[in-house]
């Protein structure tokens, strides 16, 4: 029998009842929600990962639908219950759903959503944080500073890797990848190379007006190729960042024969999930190599890093954090809510999952749509005409 867990109610005698595993930033997810005849109870349990008992034990015998947390392990036993307790809905606070089983949510008919495109930028800015920290020793420098141990302006102190001029590889040019390669090029005139299954026009055509602006201006033009194999980038990117979803074909892309293959000074950053690296693989290489630089967000066991890398000095670690901005906090905090209260309520499934502008006006009325319910074909939910 699993422990009740503690909670927060609002609007008890709404009519719906929508459970939040978490809290989550600002309010006007709560007034959507409260507004639109739901009672809500947020969890306030003070541990940071629920198990799958403690959730079990919020969803009870009557539910409508939840919001929760990437940290959780959704898949059969709490559709199930969800199913059992009259729940049709469960949305992910994260773009992310590689904790969710969808095919056990379809076998229970429970919709998922996610929130992409609030958080585009914000991890993107992010990802371009921890390439500079790594490229230019940012963590290292402060550490030595804090330490007493500055007497003096060096030529060799600290020397990293200039940006300009060199080669940005993506892998997983979608919204973050696409965004994060353009504050590379754009901000430090990077060339692009990039792979992914799919072709990235936008992001081909930015980086050729971009190149042809600079050639007008008397600068050296920024280029771009769309490489064959994930190796072309490896081999030749001074920077690698990864940004594809995780799932069979992504899981330890990075392994011990590509890591061989990368430049012994190049920077790979992490800002996607934690699996897509070979974490054991990448301690070891980086013993081996003392230039080559890691910037981490995710990590393969969180919040636990594998032995070792705690002590590697060319690594930038950070815990989760790249769509960690307030507006892009609260955006994924209605985003999520909306998917729940619009399936809740029958609205169709908004029909472009790259606009969600419109569900994230502070002062306006919202569409009457879920914003991105991922598996809406698989379930037939209809969607929004635009
Ligand atoms: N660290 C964080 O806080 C944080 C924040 C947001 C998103 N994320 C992660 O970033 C991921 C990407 O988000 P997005 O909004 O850009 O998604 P997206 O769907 O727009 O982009 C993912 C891209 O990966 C590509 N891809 C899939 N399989 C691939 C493969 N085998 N090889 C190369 N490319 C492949 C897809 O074609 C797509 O273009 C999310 O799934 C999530 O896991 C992490
Ligand atoms: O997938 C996501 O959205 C992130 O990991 C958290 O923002």
């Amino acid at each position: 029998m699993a422990k009740p867990v503690s909670i927060q109610v609002w609007n008890p005698s709404g009519k719906y009842r929508v459970v939040s595993t978490k809290s989550m930033p600002g309010t006007r997810w709560i007034r959507l929600l409260t507004d639109n005849d739901c009672r809500l109870e947020i969890c306030t349990e003070h541990k940071t990962i629920l198990s799958v008992d403690d959730i079990l034990a919020l969803i009870g015998d009557r539910c409508d639908g939840v919001i929760g947390q990437l940290t959780e392990d959704w898949g059969d036993v709490l559709f199930s219950a969800l199913k059992r307790a009259g729940g049709t809905v469960f949305s992910n606070m994260a773009v992310g759903y590689n904790n969710v089983d969808v095919e056990a949510a379809n076998r229970n008919g429970i919709a998922i959503g996610n929130t992409p495109g609030v958080l585009t930028e914000t991890t993107a800015e992010l990802a371009a944080s921890l390439s500079l920290a790594a490229a230019r020793r940012i963590v290292e420098a402060d550490q030595f500073m804090r330490a007493g141990l500055y007497d003096g302006w060096l030529p060799h102190l600290f020397v990293g890797n200039l940006l300009k001029g060199q080669t940005v590889g993506v892998i997983g040019a979608g919204r973050i990848g696409s965004a994060y390669a353009r504050m590379m090029i754009e901000g430090f005139k990077m060339n692009l190379i990039y792979y992914d299954l799919y072709q990235a026009t936008r992001l081909e055509n930015f980086v050729t007006a971009y190149g042809q602006f600079l050639k007008a201006n008397g600068e050296e033009p920024v280029t771009w190729k769309r490489a064959a194999t994930m190796e072309d980038v490896l081999r030749e990117a001074d920077v690698i960042s990864l940004h594809p979803v995780l799932d069979k074909t992504t899981y330890h892309l990075i392994n011990p024969e590509r890591l061989a293959i990368m430049k012994k000074e190049a920077v790979l950053v992490n800002a996607s999930r934690g699996p897509v690296i070979d974490e054991a693989a990448l301690v070891e290489h980086l013993k081996a190599n003392p230039m080559f630089r890691v910037g981490l967000d995710v990590f393969e066991d969180e919040p636990y890093m594998k032995p070792g890398l705690a002590d590697m000095k060319n690594a930038v670690v950070v815990p989760h954090i790249a769509s960690a901005s307030k507006w892009t906090r609260e955006g994924m905090a209605t985003l999520s809510a909306l998917n729940v209260l619009g399936k809740i309520k029958g609205y169709p499934v908004w029909g472009n999952p790259n606009q969600v502008e419109p569900f994230l006006q502070e002062n306006l009325t919202p569409p009457p749509a879920c914003p991105s319910i991922v598996n809406a074909k698989q379930i037939g939910l209809p969607s929004a005409k635009l």
